[in-house]
């Protein structure tokens, strides 16, 4: 079945029944080094896990690791350009549940993105990243604790799916043509635009179904969390991409108010139920006017469009939701995607899950990342219905390779998701707080070190990883 590697002789598969994984005590878990600083951080990362799970459960669980190959290391044993062999990608497959160091993607030209190329091929739409605070982190904020969000991130699509074409190539050339001369003069509303002759181009496709699909994961979380943390926003670029980024919104609304109707209120309903109940006699028209603060201004075919709003709300939802019983629902609404960089930083505490696309989950989870202590402490999950690969946030910081100083916080935090992922809440809690106890001992790597008042020595990588061991006791 393999061509270059054994599993181990220990140890039995995960399956799935209806996305939901059941897990032996003795899980075999294929994992795959990564390139870059993923030679120091897987070591440290694995000795953690198998610490934790040691100390929570007294050998009566034990995860039985298989080492599988992607990038350099692949190439090295598969031979030249084979960064992802067909093993690899059958031990995924067989055992469901795997975790991975970064891997590289050169700029430019080169091969195409194998961590892309990972959740596409087993179709792992969630790209999970939660960035919360660990008590004395180092920070350039002064609340850093007020954040406490999970971007829920499409994984598949949008620019992501890598359909592009280089500049000056002939079928470059030829689409672009075809779009100058067919497409675009038979679209009215694009006027006389052109596409530059000399323009590369990509194509960026957002679907209902891959967009309904991640809101759904998204909801389905938002209801498992403390009632305060119930709340899922729409992030998008909906006013300069309509069809792709505002069709995103528009099905992430459609989808809540028609699968969950019962659980779920959206911003602008919330408005017009408390309306009504700070002023049972208010009219639609009064009310539309308070709903939409520029209502005088606009358009009376728009004002209408609100009105009719306002009644179909107040039709529809009043009996199940009116009365305050809206704020016990799942709050949906949705922001602008460059407003939401700035409103994590000044107002974090009104955000939860950021339901985003490929490209803007990308920058935002990394953006939300720096808040909490930086890319050393944002873990990361991209989970399908029958598969799940565990992986950090940030990439392979060839920089630091081989010097065993990063921080491999983020690949341990991603291990905790997976442990919480496999119901193995006691090793997850173990290793947090180890974690947390060691940051708040100031016993931390470069990273957080340097941002340390008052200046603290750092750890390597390695000892990093025993600081928390050392504090699960
Ligand atoms: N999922 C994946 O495997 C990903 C892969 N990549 C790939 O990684 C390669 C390098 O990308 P690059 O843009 O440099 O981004 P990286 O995320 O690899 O690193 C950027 C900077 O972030 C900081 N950083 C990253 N990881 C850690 C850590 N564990 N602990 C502390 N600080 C950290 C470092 O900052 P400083 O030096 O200031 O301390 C580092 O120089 C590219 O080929 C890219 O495509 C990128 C993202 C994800
Ligand atoms: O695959 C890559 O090289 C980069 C991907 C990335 O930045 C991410 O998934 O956050
Ligand atoms: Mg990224």
């Amino acid at each position: 079945m393999y061509e270059k590697i054994t599993p181990p002789s220990t140890g039995e598969k995960i399956t799935f029944n209806n996305g939901e994984p059941t897990v032996p005590d003795n899980p075999i878990i294929p994992f795959i080094r990564g390139d870059g600083t993923g030679i120091d951080i897987w070591p440290a990362a694995q000795k953690v896990f198998d610490a934790a799970v040691d100390v929570a459960y007294t050998g009566k669980r034990k995860i039985s690791w298989f080492k599988i190959y992607a990038g350099d290391e692949a190439c090295e044993l598969y031979g030249t350009y084979q960064y992802l062999p067909q093993d690899t990608l059958t031990a995924i497959q067989e055992y469901g549940v795997a975790i991975k160091g970064p891997l590289t993607t050169p700029v430019g030209g080169g091969i195409r993105s194998l961590n892309v190329a990972l959740r596409q091929i087993f179709d792992l739409y969630a790209c999970v990243r939660p960035c919360r605070y660990y008590a004395g982190t180092p920070s350039p904020h002064k609340n850093p604790e007020k954040l406490d969000v999970i971007v829920y991130r499409e994984n598949t699509e949008d620019i992501y799916l890598g359909i592009e074409w280089r500049q000056g190539s002939e079928i470059g050339d030829r689409l672009i043509k075809y779009l100058n001369t067919e497409l675009i003069p038979a679209t009215p509303e694009h006027g006389k635009k052109q596409i530059p002759l000399d323009s590369g181009i990509g194509i960026k496709p957002i679907s209902k179904t891959g967009s309904q699909r991640l809101v759904r994961r998204a909801i389905k979380h938002a209801l498992q969390l403390p009632k305060h943390k119930q709340m899922v926003t729409l992030v998008h670029k909906g006013n300069i991409m309509k069809y792709t980024e505002g069709a995103f919104r528009d099905w992430g609304y459609e989808l809540a108010t028609s699968e969950f109707r019962q659980q779920c209120i959206t911003e602008r309903e919330s408005w017009i139920l408390s309306n009504k109940e700070k002023n049972p006699n208010i009219t639609t028209q009064e009310n539309a006017r308070m709903v939409d603060p520029g209502f005088d201004a606009l358009t009376t075919e728009k004002q209408a469009q609100i009105v009719k709003e306002v009644e179909t709300v107040l039709n529809s939802i009043w009996d199940t939701h009116g009365n305050g019983k809206w704020q016990d629902k799942v709050m949906v609404n949705d922001r602008i995607a460059d407003s939401i960089f700035q409103q994590i930083q000044t107002r974090p505490d009104e955000y939860s899950i950021l339901a985003t696309m490929n490209l803007n989950g990308d920058y935002l989870s990394d953006a939300a990342a720096a808040i909490v202590g930086g890319l050393g402490m944002g873990p990361g999950a991209n989970i399908g219905d029958e598969c799940a690969i565990f992986e950090a946030t940030h990439g392979t910081a060839p920089k630091h390779a081989g010097l065993d100083r990063i921080n491999p916080g983020s690949v341990i935090l991603s291990g905790v998701m997976m442990l919480e992922y496999l119901g193995w809440q006691e090793a997850a809690d173990l290793i947090k707080k180890g974690i947390g106890d060691a940051i708040a001992n100031r016993e931390v790597t470069y990273d957080l070190a340097r941002l340390m008042e008052p200046p603290v020595e750092p750890l390597k990588c390695s000892e990093f990883a025993e600081a928390i061991i050392k504090h699960f006791s």
